[in-house]
């Protein structure tokens, strides 16, 4: 009876300060409203001004529309739930205000605290996706990326600066659903407006891990950790380099960090944020995030298979052939396959031209010598033509004799000389033979020369050992492109220049286009992922390079990388302990070669997230034995669910993962995740074709960076035994769970009679 009655205690508090910030977002909906009334008629009142025809006004006018039409995107974009967080502080040290009219002090005012334990809370301040300031330039909402929203961030019991309470606010549309409190300082009694200040539920951490997952990532903009929110906002001028176990947030981290950054900068990011993730599964899951951060379309999340264009790879290489493919001994094979490649198809044996009234002629090692003079220059193989045409006709000019015909003049022999290039150059003979003798490459080309096993062999010399070159040549063979191919591909284009080809035409300025209101649609439709496709087909290089489980680049893949940052700052995510590449001395030499001398700040993230305890001590089993001596994070929930253990007896594979798959769908709200290994994953999806689409196959290597409410992991042997960071790809597998885990063993995984592989006993 006392109980329920606290309970409803509890609930009219809870009902009050829910009414407290519904008033609030009310008054920052009615000032949107007429913002949006603002927007509206900015671009009524342009769309008049259009009328006059003079280019002076329509340059104006266009300005105008273009602007008002961003600002009411934006509104209208971030609508929904935009307004997610309240701090309550302390009175602070001086009384300066920053440019968002909060209080710029970190610590506390001396006399904050009376001696007695109580205090007066001296400011409030509510977060959101974009700040809104009202009609007096008082702060209604702060933007999350702004200086003063870092304390609702940083801000811990241990470390509390000025904040007395941190306040997640859950809403929707305009009606606010509920509140979760984190007390920073319990020790003091604060007051606010004369009343104690109220502390509802026990945080917004916690609500936002329990929730059930979907196949696209959640923002966590009112959750950030204060170690998270660390690197999110790091100084941008040196490498931030992040390193922290599965589901510590890193993905997140650095998905939030390319918003923050182009906040903060906007202009000098402007050149453009390249995120690079590891599989197209991977940039599918994520990219909805942004826009949700309220961006405009700087930022492209590409996978590495998809950062040349005209290249859409998702295949994957046997992991012996991955092996060779991303190794940086592939430099020296390539750069002699450019050179060689010159020399195949129907070169012409003979060069036979017309010039002063006489016959001329060069062949075999003739052309031969010319050939190699030519390599000789250093510049990219494409870009050498004008040189072997310049030496082509030295060697034609001295063979007509022409050369000693003034010898003291050499005016006279000049003029003679450009007579005789121009002679020979008009003819059609000369054209058609340097087409065919210097031709200009492709990568495609070059890389498809190398498919014939033979003259792979000579080009792979002491290079690659007989079997890889085997094993290299059979995979070019095959039509569809590697995701490895794809470095290999832009290595090619490097080694041979961009082919001159007519210049692109310059990207069309957004004002260019727009000559009326009407045409302010498609620029307003454009979503984010067609506007960072279009900046991105023009863009080579960008601002800010972010590495998404960079532990998983190849040496080859880093140079491919490293080229779209040479002047870049960069943000590096990811973690050793789940690598599927095999060398990774050789991978972090380039990688360090990309991220050139600049220098470095090294961050840890601590804590998982994502999985549950259950789970989590039975990854650290295949962490202990794949990374002897790595620690593994600490989860932070525990499900009470422990992981399940089925054999597979009878052999039938297909029928336990079914079944399997249903049980699970069964006990969560969300999505089901099935991995087994690579040579598998086509397999597996037809077992699970028609459960739905809740649930999906995934090969080990596609798993990488996604989560899902449960999975089943099929045959950790077989995974582990894939390839030789078998054991890494595993505890990958092993850790995407966010509440349930079935793990089926086959024959191979030798199950005790409780069903628990060899791999995962004690
Ligand atoms: N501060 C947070 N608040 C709420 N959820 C969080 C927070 N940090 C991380 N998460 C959630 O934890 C999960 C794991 O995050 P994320 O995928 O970014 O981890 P990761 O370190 O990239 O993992 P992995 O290395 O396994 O790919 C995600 O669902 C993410 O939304």
């Amino acid at each position: 009876m006392a109980a329920q009655e606290a309970d409803r205690g509890v609930d009219t508090i809870r009902d009050r300060e829910i009414g407290t910030e519904q008033d609030h977002l009310d008054q920052v909906y009615r000032r949107l409203e007429e913002k949006i009334h603002e927007a509206e008629f900015l671009m009524n009142d342009a769309a008049q001004r259009g009328q006059v025809g003079t280019p002076g006004a329509l340059a104006e006018r266009d300005a105008q529309v273009f602007r008002a039409g961003i600002h009411l995107n934006r509104l209208n974009n971030e609508y929904e739930d935009f307004l997610f967080g309240r701090i309550d502080l302390l009175h602070g040290k001086d009384g300066k205000k920053g440019p968002d009219g909060a209080y710029t002090s970190v610590e506390p005012a001396d006399d904050a605290v009376r001696p007695d334990g109580t205090a007066d809370i001296g400011e409030t301040l509510h977060i959101g996706r974009i700040g809104v300031l009202d009609s007096d330039y008082a702060p209604l909402v702060i933007d999350w990326r702004a200086p003063a929203a870092a304390p609702f961030y940083r801000s811990t019991p241990v470390e509390p600066g000025r904040v007395v309470r941190r306040r997640v606010i859950r809403s929707r549309g305009r009606k606010v659903l509920g509140v979760e409190d984190d007390l920073m300082r319990p020790e003091l009694t604060a007051r606010l407006g004369g009343e104690d200040l109220a502390v509802i539920g026990d945080g917004a951490l916690m609500a936002a891990l329990g929730q059930a997952r979907s196949h696209t990532m959640r923002d966590i903009v009112s959750s950030i950790q204060a170690e998270q929110d660390l690197v999110i906002r790091a100084p941008a001028a040196s490498v931030t380099y992040v390193e922290g176990g599965p589901g510590t947030g890193k993905t997140a981290v650095a998905l939030h960090r390319a918003a923050y950054l182009l906040y903060q900068d906007r202009r000098r990011y402007a050149g453009g944020i390249l995120i690079v993730s590891p599989t197209p599964l991977l940039v599918a899951y994520t990219e909805g995030v942004l826009p949700s951060l309220g961006e405009e379309g700087q930022v492209a999340i590409r996978a590495v298979g998809s950062l040349v264009d005209g290249a859409e790879a998702t295949a994957y290489d046997e992991p012996a052939v991955a092996r060779v493919k991303g190794s940086s001994r592939m430099r020296s094979v390539l750069r002699k396959a450019v050179r060689g490649a010159l020399e195949l198809g129907d070169a012409p044996e003979r060069l036979r031209v017309v010039a002063f009234g006489r016959r001329l002629e060069l062949a075999g090692e003739e052309l031969t010598r010319v050939r190699h003079a030519v390599l000789g220059g250093t510049a990219p193989v494409n870009l050498l033509r004008p040189r072997a045409r310049k030496l082509l006709l030295d060697a034609l000019y001295a063979k007509s004799g022409a050369a000693s015909r003034h010898p003291g003049d050499p005016e006279l022999a000049a003029e003679l000389r450009s007579s005789f290039d121009e002679d020979v150059t008009t003819e059609d003979s000369f054209i058609a033979f340097l087409d065919a003798w210097w031709p200009e490459l492709t990568p495609r080309r070059v890389l498809e020369t190398m498919a014939d096993e033979k003259r792979l062999g000579r080009w792979a010399r002491r290079v690659l050992n007989p079997g890889e070159v085997r094993r290299l040549a059979r995979s070019l063979r095959r039509d569809e492109l590697s995701v490895h191919d794809v470095a290999l591909l832009d290595e090619l284009q490097t080694l041979l220049g961009a082919p001159a080809r007519p210049r692109r035409k310059r990207e069309l300025d957004p004002l260019d286009q727009l000559t009326g209101l009407e045409e302010l649609m498609p620029v307003r439709e454009e979503s984010q992922r067609e506007r960072a496709e279009r900046l991105a087909q023009e863009r080579t290089e960008y601002a800010h390079v972010i590495v998404d489980e960079a532990q998983d680049l190849t040496p080859m893949q880093w140079r491919m990388v490293g080229r779209r940052g040479r002047h870049a700052t960069w943000t590096v995510v990811g973690d050793p302990a789940q690598s599927s590449w095999s060398v990774p001395e050789e991978a972090a030499e380039a990688r360090d070669e990309a991220l050139g001398t600049r220098p470095r700040r090294r961050f840890e993230l601590t804590v998982n997230y994502r999985n549950p305890a259950e789970i989590a001590e039975l990854a650290a089993k295949v962490l202990a034995l794949a990374m002897p001596g790595m620690e593994a994070p600490r989860a932070v929930r525990s499900t009470g669910v422990e992981p399940r253990f089925v054999a597979v007896r009878d052999g039938d594979l297909a029928g336990a993962v079914r079944e399997e798959a249903r049980r699970l769908l069964d006990r969560v709200d969300g999505t089901v995740g099935v991995v087994v290994a690579m040579n598998r994953r086509e397999q597996a999806a037809r077992w699970l074709a028609d459960l739905g689409d809740r649930v999906v196959a995934l090969g080990s290597l596609e798993a990488k960076g996604l989560e899902y409410d449960a999975t089943v992991v099929v045959s950790p042997a077989e995974i582990a035994d894939e390839s030789p960071a078998g054991l890494r790809v595993l505890y990958v597998a092993l850790t995407r769970a966010t509440q349930q885990l079935t793990v089926l063993s086959g024959r191979r995984d030798d199950p005790d009679a409780d069903g628990v592989p060899d791999l995962l006993r004690d």
